[in-house]
Parts: C-alpha cells; structure tokens; sequence
C-alpha cells in the first residue's frame, strides 16, 4: 500500500525543509519538488495536499517564480505559507500589495476557531511573521478567518474549494500553536490519516529499490559514515547479493580510518566490499588548486571516475547508490535556493556519468531522520551517531592547495583533537569536531627560535539537521590540552585558534 503523501510546493523559501519535515512529524509522508513541477506529474503523483512555501520575492514583480493557476482546478486541498499565501491571492484574482513597514517576529494574532485550521487554537494566540507584501484584499470566494493589528488577512480560505492561506509561519518553533495548524489542515482538510512512520518509508523505499533494479547489478558508494551505510543496508535489503559497496581510499581521509572503515564494515555487515586505493589519481588531479568550489569539482568528477572503472570490472551496472540527504542536495543550490557549496555527490557530479541511473533513497531525510531509519534497520548504534565525515575529506580542511605533506599534518593534528574530545567523554555532546589547517603561516618561538609556521584552527558544532548550528562551548583545559599536543607533537604549527561562529552565518566546513 502506498502512503498517503503531501507535496510542498518550493517557491525559494528558507523553511521549506522544516515544512515537509514538520508534516512527516505528524505522520505524513511528504516531500519538497520546486514550483516548476508540472500539473501532469503532480496529477499522476496522487498528493493529498499540496503545500506553497514562503519565498524572497513579490508576487506582483516581473519573473518572480509563480506556478499555473490551473494548479487550483485538480480539486487537491492547498494551503499557502507567506509567498505561498500571496501566489494564491493574486492567481486568483485578490490583492497583494507591498506594505510600507515590515512585520517580522512574534506577533498576536486573532483566529476564527470556526477554521479547520484554528479550531484547537486559541482565539488570541501568536504567530511568527516575516513579510512586508501583504494580502490586502483576498480573491471572491475567500473569507478572513486571522488578522493582526498591522496586516488584515493573516489567514483566508475558501471552504468549498479547500484554498488555505497563511501570511505566518506554522512551521517554525516561535508559531507555538504551529503544529496543531497543520494539523488541522492534513488530518481535517486534506483527510490525512497518519499512516506514515520511519519502518513504512524503509519499506516502501525498499520496495521502489527491488522494481527499479529489477536482475541488475548496483554499486554503492560507501565511505563508512552514516548515510551511505543506511543507503548500502537499505539497498542490500532489496536486492541482496546484487549489491557491491566500492570503499574509496583517496588520501583525504582521516588518520587510519580507511583501515579502519574496512574492518567494521567488513565484520558488521554481510555485504560485497571493495576497497579502491586512488591515492594517487587523486592527489594528482588536486595539485596546485586552491579554489574551493574547483576542488569540490574536481573530487566529484574523480569519484565518479573511479567508480566507473570499478564497475567495468565487474561486468554490467545499471545503477549507482549514493547516500544523499537533503542538507546535501539544498546546499548545492536545488530549485531556487542558492549555491551554498557544492557538496561533492550533487552539485560536485560531472554531467556525464557512465551509469543508467542513481539510487538515493534518502534524498528527502534530514541527518536526525537517516539516524532513526539506520536505528530502525539495526544498524548498530555506534555507526548510527558516528560523526559525519564530508565525501571530499581533509581537501576541504585543507585551505588553499592540498599537498602530501599538508595531509599529513592535518591527519595528525586532527587525531589529537579527537583522541582529547573522546577522553573528555563530551564526544557524544559534541556533533562535529575536526581541525582544519589553515593558509595561513605566522611568527612563533619555539626552544628559543624563530618559528614560521602554520596556524590549526580547531572547530567544534552542536546541532541536530547540520542546516544550523552553534559552535560548541568545549571547556578550556580540555582546549588548552589539545593545543599544547598539537604544537609538541606535530611539526610545522605553532599556533592553535578556536573557531566560535555559528552557522549562519559561517558553515560548518571551511570550504
Ligand atoms: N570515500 C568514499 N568512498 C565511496 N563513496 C563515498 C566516499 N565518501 C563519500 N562517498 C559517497 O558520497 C556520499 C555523501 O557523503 P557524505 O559524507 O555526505 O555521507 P556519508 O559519508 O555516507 O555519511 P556522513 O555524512 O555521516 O559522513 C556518501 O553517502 C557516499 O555515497
Ligand atoms: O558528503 C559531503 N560532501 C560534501 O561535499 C560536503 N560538504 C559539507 N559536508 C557536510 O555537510 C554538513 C554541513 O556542512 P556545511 O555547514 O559546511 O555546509 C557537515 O556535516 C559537513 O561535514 C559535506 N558532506
Ligand atoms: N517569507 C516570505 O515568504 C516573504 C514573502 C514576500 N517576499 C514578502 O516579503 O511579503
Ligand atoms: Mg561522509
């Protein structure tokens, strides 16, 4: 049986992921597509509810991104956030206007409790705002049923034909009755029945594996972090031996963790492995590149390269299996969002690619959501909350060139830092940590010389989806001591800098 499912609409907003998520909370399934999907896919994909996100633009500007107004003929339930609210009011014939000050943050609100959408919500309640357009006259058909002090149509809908409107946010923290508002729209409006958990979505994306696959062989891209292991266990679930893993040794892994993957793997799990030693290939094609995003490239065209000789070896594979989550495909700049970083597996892929197709079945999951999938499938907790480790390595940890003898140095100032996290037992609290080496080089003394050497910026992140996240307040002495290790026992540093920006507005990466 297939889930019922929700689509959410992109219009460029910065919550869409926490909308499609927020509606998986209550057990719907749904997922984000950009505004340009056409009626005949959304049609054919049998969506209960459809979902229009916020967004950077006026509706009433030239090219700002607006979908068919037939949209509100297939008879699906709709529900408009902000932008989304205002693409509604102006497709349908209302009135959006640009409003001379802007209403932002918490704000009373005022609800009709007659409204599928507020009858378990107070009649004065509040509501996160962010918009300066504002819904000044909502289309024929349309009743009010919220409003603030400043904006008249804080929500509209048109019972009959199920159109809801909202110019807040529900799905955002500070919305506090949020949850009960999308509530009242799947479970009342859409008829949602909450028929979605983790074990049916392994299922059914096992199930979609096994059809596509059909007698063909797949390979998977397996680094030993999270999300390619539950990729290669999922996969493996569908079509067992069908499967290889391809492990690949690009000398931009940390100290001894290539040995180190292919032990726990090799004994946890009964799957085909193969380890790809492309040291070299690697290291030769990233000489003397400095440029961030030209080194993402280049690392993602070499993995695809180097999984593509793998598979002419073995004969003939159709597929290739990518642990892709959703941080990874945003941040690559999907639909309308922009370019963040290329992340190697999405926004770093060459455009040729020697395989008929790619498998990412948790291409809709944030990191939090693939841990519970992993936990769920019997991953073994350990592998379950082993830290992430990015596909191109120390290469972005590296600023400026990657040279042999740079890896070096990092693998080791980088294994202290872990080795003094994990004897302060805070390797748990603390959701990523890793030293990077910095370009930059400056004047120590050291045994009474002069020292001209390179700086270690350390960096430490609490966060639970990776999307945001706040720098880690790790106690000085444990800092103190990784410091006075790094500086004695690794050549070429004498300086050592804590990095305290939370992201945004840096990353979590340097590069
Ligand atoms: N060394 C590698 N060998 C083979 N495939 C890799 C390697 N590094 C990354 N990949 C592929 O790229 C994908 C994205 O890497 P990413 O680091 O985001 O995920 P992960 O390594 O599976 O999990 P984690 O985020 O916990 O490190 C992986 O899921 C995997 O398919
Ligand atoms: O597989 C990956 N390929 C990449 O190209 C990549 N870039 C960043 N990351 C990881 O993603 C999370 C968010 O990172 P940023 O805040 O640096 O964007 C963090 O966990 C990063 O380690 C990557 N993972
Ligand atoms: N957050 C939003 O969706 C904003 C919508 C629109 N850009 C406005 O300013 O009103
Ligand atoms: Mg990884």
């Amino acid at each position: 049986m297939e889930n019922q499912k929700i689509l959410v609409l992109d219009f460029g907003g910065q919550y869409n992921q926490l909308i499609a998520r927020r509606v998986r909370d209550l057990g719907v399934y749904s997922e984000v597509r950009p505004y340009t999907t056409s009626l005949e896919e959304i049609r054919s994909a049998g969506y209960c509810g459809i979902i229009f996100t916020g967004g950077p633009n006026s509706v009433f500007e030239e090219n700002s991104p607006i979908c068919s107004a037939d949209i509100f003929e297939l008879g699906i339930p709709i529900l408009g956030i902000c932008y989304g609210a205002q693409v509604m009011a102006h497709l349908l014939g209302g009135t959006v206007q640009h409003a001379e000050t802007r209403e932002y943050g918490s704000t009373d609100m005022v609800t009709d409790q007659g409204s599928a959408l507020f009858v378990k919500v107070p009649q004065t309640t509040s509501c996160w705002m962010s918009h300066t357009d504002f819904i000044a006259v909502p289309p024929a058909g349309f009743a009010i049923t919220a409003h603030t002090s400043s904006c008249p149509v804080a929500a509209m809908e048109d019972r009959e034909r199920k159109l809801y409107a909202v110019q807040f946010h529900p799905e955002v923290q500070h919305t506090p009755q949020g949850q009960d508002i999308l509530r009242g729209f799947l479970f009342d409006v859409c008829g949602c029945v909450g028929d979605w958990q983790m074990s049916s979505f392994i299922d059914r994306s096992v199930t979609a594996i096994r059809e596509k696959v059909g007698n063909n062989r797949v390979l998977c891209a397996l680094s030993g972090g999270v999300d390619s292991s539950v990729a290669a266990v999922m996969v493996h679930k569908a079509v067992g031996k069908q499967l290889t893993c391809i492990f690949v040794d690009h000398g931009l892994l940390r100290k001894n963790e290539a040995d180190e993957v292919e032990e726990i793997f090799r004994h946890q799990f009964d799957i085909d492995l193969i380890r790809v030693d492309a040291r070299e290939r690697f290291l030769t094609r990233l000489k003397g590149v400095s440029e961030p995003e030209q080194k993402r490239k280049i690392i993602g065209e070499e993995f695809i390269r180097v999984f593509e000789d793998e598979a002419k070896k073995l004969g003939k594979v159709e597929y290739l299996v990518q642990g892709t989550i959703y941080p990874d495909v945003i941040e690559s700049g999907a639909g309308d969002a922009a370019v963040i970083k290329s992340h190697h597996n999405v926004g770093g892929l060459p455009e040729d690619i020697g395989f008929k197709g790619l498998i990412e079945p948790l291409r809709d999951l944030f990191k939090d959501e693939v841990r519970r999938s992993g936990l769920e499938m019997g991953i073994p907790a350990h592998l379950v909350w082993r830290q992430p480790f990015p596909g191109p390595g120390l290469a972005i940890r590296i600023i400026g060139d990657v040279t042999a003898d740079k890896i070096r140095v990092l693998q080791d100032a980088d294994a202290i830092f872990r080795e003094e996290i994990a004897a302060a037992g805070l390797d748990r609290d603390i959701h990523q940590y890793f030293a990077v080496l910095t370009n930059m080089r400056s004047v120590g003394v050291m045994g009474d010389e002069r020292t001209y050497d390179y700086t270690i910026a350390l960096r430490g992140v609490t966060t639970t989806d990776f999307m945001t996240a706040d720098w880690a307040k790790i106690p000085y002495e444990v800092l103190g001591r990784v410091s006075n290790r790094i500086v004695n026992e690794v050549g070429h540093i004498n300086r050592i800098v804590y990095d305290i920006t939370s992201k945004p507005p840096a990353t979590i990466e340097w590069e």
